[in-house]
């Protein structure tokens, strides 16, 4: 067994991903002054923020600052003045707003969303005021340009103000951006606002989250907030939107929901922490991204399927999506050479896509390396009952709990991958708590920085995407001029 255990008791065990027929010992000690280098620079990136080769979307050198933001510190990004901020933001909420609707896309909501998952649950928005304990309901809008959707989201509010009996209903609508202009955000938000405004009974108040920069820099979003005196938080400078959860930007919702800020970040620094061995078998970003990035360039293992066991996970795995695809995903390396580089992220959640995706993942081509995460403890975790005694298959599943079933056809899987030479780690929570999952989240956003540094590719742009929006903006304009 090839298992890595963090004094918190997570885990990285990375036993069906090194040794004969998968990434050898012989591989890593050929890579060791690479891997050495690479931890030099993400040293470095921690203490001074310089990466080399990285430009801001304006061909301006920028600094990457995420591995500040879990040390709460005066003159940080994350300041103690800035959390109580925060937390005060959120508590002014309590009993008094009724819904939140949270606008963003990318960045700007897939961590949001994970956080709202795996506190919340699928059924918050159902429960009573005092069971969400005074928090609002939450919903996300502004991740698409969906017209049914945007519309029966503002239906839904409009008619539960109806219903309201008394008091106005109260919404507060978070406008999220780091450039302030995003296509999907500004539409949606701009179209609920609208009608919100003018239903009877609701009183609908605006806060902007964006990059705080002023004068010739200054962010659409940051204008608006400005001449319409809307509150404001910040994306800070330095930290891109797929870095940005542990900032104000995923801190927001957190806020809202009551998410323990302190824990959470306590995770992601216990983490860091952790991190910062250049012996790579002892540091789990280093080892993770090590063992991809040979998996990938010498086992053209280059497709990464994140495969969570639990529903309330698999917004970690599109959060993760974003933030494989837009870092690693490069044609170029930092030397200006055509490297494509890059694994392809699929999002997969066990042991649901075992119902669809394992058939590929089992008999496909043997490009694929499977990402599992496991929580050891679930709060609550229901007893198959012997509801059926004189039905043999039903009676044997009884007295097992489903957490058990879930984690034996997890190991299940596992093994009928690794037993036909199929690339796959697993990552365990003791629990799922804000602690772990900062530890996680970091842990993955730390990797993918390593590995920008052992494929020479600059890990924090992300040039592609410019290139749909510039044929897109004249076709929007055309499609203007039309009416
Ligand atoms: O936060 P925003 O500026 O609105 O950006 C939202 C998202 O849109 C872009 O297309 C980028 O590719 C993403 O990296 C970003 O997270």
């Amino acid at each position: 067994m090839s298992v890595l255990t963090l004094s918190s008791g997570f885990t990285f065990d990375y036993t069906n991903l090194y040794g004969d027929g998968k990434v050898t010992a012989k591989d890593l000690a050929a890579a060791a002054g690479q891997l050495r280098e690479a931890h030099q620079s993400v040293m470095q990136m921690r203490s001074t923020g310089i990466v080399k080769g990285h430009l801001s979307k304006d061909g301006q050198p920028e600094k990457v600052l995420f591995t500040q933001l879990p040390y709460i510190q005066e003159g940080h990004i994350n300041s103690p003045e800035g959390i109580e901020r925060l937390q005060q933001f959120g508590g002014s909420l309590r009993y008094k707003v009724d819904t939140v609707v949270s606008f963003g896309i990318g960045g700007s909501f897939l961590g949001n969303k994970v956080l709202f998952d795996i506190h919340c649950g699928d059924f918050y928005n159902f429960k009573s005021a005092e069971e969400r304990q005074g928090y609002p309901k939450l919903y996300f809008s502004g991740n698409n340009l969906d017209p049914r959707r945007t519309d029966e989201l503002i239906g839904h509010i409009c008619r539960e103000a109806e219903l309201k009996q008394g008091e106005p209903y109260r919404v507060t609508l978070i406008v999220i951006s780091k450039s302030g202009s995003t296509l999907e955000t500004m539409a949606t938000f701009m179209v609920a606002y609208e009608r919100l405004k003018q239903t009877p009974n609701l009183e609908v108040t605006v806060v902007a989250v964006t990059d705080p920069a002023e004068g010739t820099n200054e962010t659409l979003l940051h204008k608006l907030a400005r001449e319409q005196g809307w509150p404001m938080f910040s994306v800070a400078d330095g930290v891109g939107g797929r870095f940005s959860i542990f900032s104000e930007v995923g801190l927001i919702t957190a806020a809202c929901i009551g998410f323990d800020i302190d824990e959470f970040l306590a995770g992601a620094q216990a983490m860091d922490k952790a991190c910062q061995t250049d012996d790579f078998r002892h540091n789990p970003a280093l080892l993770t991204a090590a063992l991809k990035y040979l998996g990938a360039e010498k086992y053209g293992r280059d497709i990464e399927i994140f495969m969570p066991y639990g529903d309330y996970l698999k917004s970690v795995s599109e959060w993760y999506i974003q933030l494989l695809a837009e870092s690693l995903g490069k044609r170029v390396n930092r030397d200006g050479q055509e490297v494509f580089y890059g694994r392809t992220p699929v999002a997969a959640v066990g042991t649901t896509d075992m119902h669809a995706q394992t058939q590929q993942h089992q008999d496909g081509k043997r490009n694929k390396i499977v990402q599992f995460i496991r929580v050891l403890e679930w709060d609550t975790d229901p007893v198959i009952p012997d509801l059926f005694p004189n039905t043999a298959k039903l009676a044997e599943i009884a007295g097992i709990s489903l957490s058990q079933g879930m984690e034996a056809a997890r190991q299940a899987n596992a093994q009928a991958l690794a037993g036909d030479c199929r690339f796959n780690a697993t990552f365990t929570l003791p629990k799922l708590n804000a602690y772990h999952l900062g530890e996680l989240l970091y842990l993955l956003a730390l990797s993918v920085a390593y590995e920008g540094e052992l494929a020479n590719v600059d890990a924090f742009d992300q040039p592609g995407v410019e290139t749909y929006k510039r044929i897109l903006g004249p076709n929007l304009q055309k499609l203007k001029n039309k009416k």
